[in-house]
């Protein structure tokens, strides 16, 4: 049974060996004895998994959470999500995106555009968003996510504090006008069911944490104003920074 209790601990001592260094080299906020003692203390006898995400955000400077973009097809989520990750990645913000489309063509293929499959759709968009959190990384998730009842099903997955409810807003009419894929027009003639917005319901959510109004702003204007949200809301002051 010590057998056992020690092995445990000398591994556990082991597999914290990166940690313990970042706590003992070159980082200001750990630069006096009693947080560092603490911070080891919480390792050992918390574990690693509690911890782990404490030290990857502290290692990279910025929170992990999730954008959740929810809007129109047409609307601007994709365009968004990719200029805004372009300037996260040069701000240093690990990020990346999950997008409904390219989610759909790989792991979702057997899911179409009822409410239930759009349910599962989103479900299993959430669940691969929260391993990237645990991973110390910020999602930008856009998704129509057309209903009230799935996104207030999606946010229980998350830690409030690690959600965020992104509303890309733009009328039906422009999305329309815009069809940046044709689909609006196959929707019209027919071909093409379900589809939001024409033949599917989109509900636009009521109290969103930030809005982006991509009808009466410029591209350019959106993808500042949404990575100064990030920006503010996901990075961690450095002391250094602090004493400029
Ligand atoms: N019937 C129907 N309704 C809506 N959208 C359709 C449909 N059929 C195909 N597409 C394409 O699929 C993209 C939306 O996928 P999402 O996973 O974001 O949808 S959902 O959140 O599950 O409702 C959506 O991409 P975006 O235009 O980027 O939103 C469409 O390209
Ligand atoms: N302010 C804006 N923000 C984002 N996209 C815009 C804006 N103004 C015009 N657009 C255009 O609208 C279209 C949006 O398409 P897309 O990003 O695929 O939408 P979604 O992913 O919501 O379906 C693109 O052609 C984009 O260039």
């Amino acid at each position: 049974m010590n057998l056992i209790i020690i092995t445990a601990f000398v591994r556990t001592l082991g597999q914290s060996m990166p940690y313990l260094s970042i706590l003992t080299h070159e980082e200001p906020w750990v630069n006096d004895v009693h947080t560092r003692l603490f911070s080891i203390f919480i390792y050992l006898f918390l574990g690693g998994c509690v911890i782990h995400r404490y030290f990857l955000e502290k290692m990279n400077g910025h929170k992990s959470g999730v954008v959740w973009f929810t809007g129109l097809p047409g609307s601007g989520k994709t365009t968004l999500a990719i200029e805004v990750e372009k300037r996260l990645l040069q701000e240093g913000i690990r990020c990346t995106i999950i997008d409904g489309d390219r989610l759909r063509k790989r792991l979702n293929h057997d899911l179409g555009f009822t409410e239930t499959d759009r349910m599962e759709n989103l479900r299993r968009a959430a669940v691969i968003s929260l391993m990237f959190i645990e991973a110390g990384v910020l999602v930008l998730a856009p998704l129509i996510s057309p209903f009230d009842s799935s996104r207030a099903i999606i946010k229980q997955h998350f830690n409030s504090e690690d959600f965020t409810e992104l509303y890309v807003k733009c009328s039906l009419e422009v999305c329309e006008r815009r069809d940046p894929k044709g689909m609006y027009r196959l929707a019209r003639e027919g071909t093409l069911l379900n589809f939001t917005g024409v033949s599917a319901p989109y509900e636009a959510p009521s109290q969103p944490d930030i809005v982006v109004d991509t009808e009466n702003f410029s591209l350019e204007y959106c993808v500042d104003f949404l990575t100064d949200y990030v920006l503010s809301n996901y990075k961690i002051e450095t002391q250094k920074e602090n004493d400029l």
